[in-house]
């Protein structure tokens, strides 16, 4: 997978070379190009900012930097053999990022993401490259931050994890919260290892059963105990999909 990011604070990627996303990087599983977006400017000032038409408080991101850097960025794409940019905008309007738009991002071969600042981007930036590549604005929750560099982060790390070898443990998947298949729409449970006795707490005894099937029902009801009490409005998507699901059955 090639990752580019365009932003005007390129140091604030530099998490993207540590840890899961750094060790991808170092093995070839992951591309990641960063661009600073003052690079396509031609004033004194390297301005990528105007006030907003029709008035309003704050500035609005300038087409002509992201459109000549936009440019720039899928010639060289292309150049280097990539195929299949889709770009993700991060904004607090967007589709909101999950596990399964996790899972579809994974499967792209290349993705370009344009954090914004100030009040956002002119739109027409997004509408014109549109007309030549899938673009997702996505949303990762109910907040506004100063900037997307963040919420490229939190995409790139949920995403990246999922890419082939990147986890050590191809089954670690499987048991994610919201994975696909059983765990969709669950919290995962508490988890637990040595010691066995802790400041006076021990752990369930069904972990030391060596029984699997008890030990799998134990932790599909702690997860489903874990999601009535942080998330209920999970269970009533399992259990409309359950009802779905023995309804097509009957
Ligand atoms: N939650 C989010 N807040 C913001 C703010 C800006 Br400015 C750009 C992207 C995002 S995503």
């Amino acid at each position: 997978m090639r990752l580019d990011v365009v932003t005007i604070f390129p140091e604030y990627l530099e998490p993207l070379n540590v840890s899961l996303v750094g060790k991808a990087r170092a093995r070839g599983q992951l591309g990641v190009h960063v661009h600073d977006l003052r690079q396509w400017t031609y004033d004194r000032h390297n301005t990528v900012d105007d006030t907003p038409y029709g008035g309003g408080p704050g500035m609005v991101m300038k087409t002509d930097p992201w459109g000549d850097c936009l440019d720039q960025v899928l010639a060289d794409g292309y150049d280097s053999g990539a195929h299949g940019p889709v770009m993700v905008v991060p904004t607090p309007s967007g589709r909101p990022f999950t596990q399964e738009l996790a899972v579809e991002l994974a499967a792209q071969p290349w993705l370009i993401f344009t954090p914004a600042r100030y009040e956002g981007i002119d739109r027409r930036v997004m509408d014109e490259y549109a007309t030549r590549i899938p673009v997702h604005e996505v949303s990762i929750g109910d907040y506004v931050l100063a900037g997307g560099e963040a919420a490229v982060l939190v995409i790139t790390e949920a995403v990246a994890r999922l890419l082939p070898g990147v986890l050590g443990n191809a089954e670690s998947h499987r048991d994610d919260s919201f994975a696909p298949g059983e765990m969709a729409n669950l919290l995962e449970g508490p988890v637990y290892t040595k010691p066995p006795v802790w400041r006076g707490r021990a752990i369930p005894d069904v972990l030391l059963s060596g029984h699997h099937g008890k030990i799998a029902r134990w932790r599909r009801d702690e997860a489903l105990r874990r999601t009535a009490a942080n998330r209920p409005d999970l269970l009533e998507r399992t259990e409309a999909s359950a009802f779905d699901k023995k309804d097509r059955e009957t």
